[in-house]
């Protein structure tokens, strides 16, 4: 049965298969334990965006970060403390069996072992993965919030990151570019914003549950950016991808890093 789905009426609580979602879009060919072109365009983003060495501080806050750890494989080595948050509780808690090393967590070795390899091994897997356990927090999220943590709150963040979430929680331009001034309120003045999502989507399914996702142009973001206080320094787009149109029906992949004022 297909279930059509919003975060309007909280389908990230009643729908989202966090364990099938990793083995749908990070799960690899256990023969070549490749991991898919879109992370491999994502993955050198941040890794080139941190190892510049002009972002880095004392905190980094991952908005909707779902079940995931990989986009703080670079950035574990630029900050002190990570948040990792979520809308949906069932996504905090299989980031927790990973930090807790639950032989039921997802495997991230594929993902660890390209960082490392990105990264020239500063870093072996075995001490990116002991860093990010040392340094991560979790928490609960909802970027429709004037303050995403409420009822939590945490001094002002040095970098914040919001991947593939925005599109699955707004419904219109709109609430968009309201979400984006939410997170941006994170920041410090001078502190940066990175964000990556699609352009063009409309659904995604994580098993038989569909979702829908609100479809973006680059100007939307680029305005919303701009309304949000922060200027765009680098702004990247990947439309290769190989993600077959049943399962999700994205055009372009973006990355933005930006710098609020
Ligand atoms: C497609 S998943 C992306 C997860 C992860 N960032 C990634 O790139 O794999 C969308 C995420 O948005 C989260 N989400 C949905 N509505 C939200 C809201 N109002 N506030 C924060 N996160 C939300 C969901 O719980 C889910 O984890």
């Amino acid at each position: 049965m297909e279930v059509l789905s919003t975060s309007e009426d909280h389908a990230y609580d009643k729908d989202f298969d966090s364990r099938k979602y990793l083995d749908m879009f990070y799960g690899v060919d256990p023969q070549t334990q490749e991991i898919d072109k879109e992370s491999v365009f994502l993955l050198k983003f941040l890794k080139n965006v941190f190892s510049s060495g002009h972002v880095q501080g004392d905190s980094l806050v991952e908005i909707g970060a779902g079940p995931s750890i990989h986009h703080i494989l670079s950035a574990c080595e630029n900050f002190k403390k990570i948040y990792l948050t979520d809308y949906f509780e069932g996504n905090l808690q299989e980031i927790e069996k990973w930090l807790k090393g639950d032989r039921e967590a997802f495997d991230w070795t594929p993902y660890l072992k390209f960082v490392c390899y990105i990264e020239n091994h500063r870093s072996s897997e075995e001490e990116k993965a002991e860093k990010i356990r040392s340094k991560v927090s979790l928490m609960k999220c909802d970027v429709t919030k004037a303050n995403p943590l409420q009822p939590n709150s945490l001094p002002h963040a040095d970098c914040v990151i919001i991947a593939g979430c925005l599109i699955c929680a707004c419904k219109k331009t709109e609430d968009f570019k309201t979400a984006i001034k939410n997170i941006v309120s994170l920041i410090r003045p001078g502190g940066h914003l990175i964000i990556s999502d699609y352009l063009g989507a409309t659904y995604y399914m994580v098993g038989e549950a569909k979702f829908q996702l609100l479809s973006l142009d680059e100007n939307i973001v680029r305005e919303a950016v701009a309304e949000s206080e922060c200027e765009i320094e680098e702004f990247t787009m990947f439309t290769d991808f190989t993600i077959p149109e049943k399962v999700f029906d994205c055009k372009n992949v973006f990355c933005l890093l930006a710098r609020k004022h």
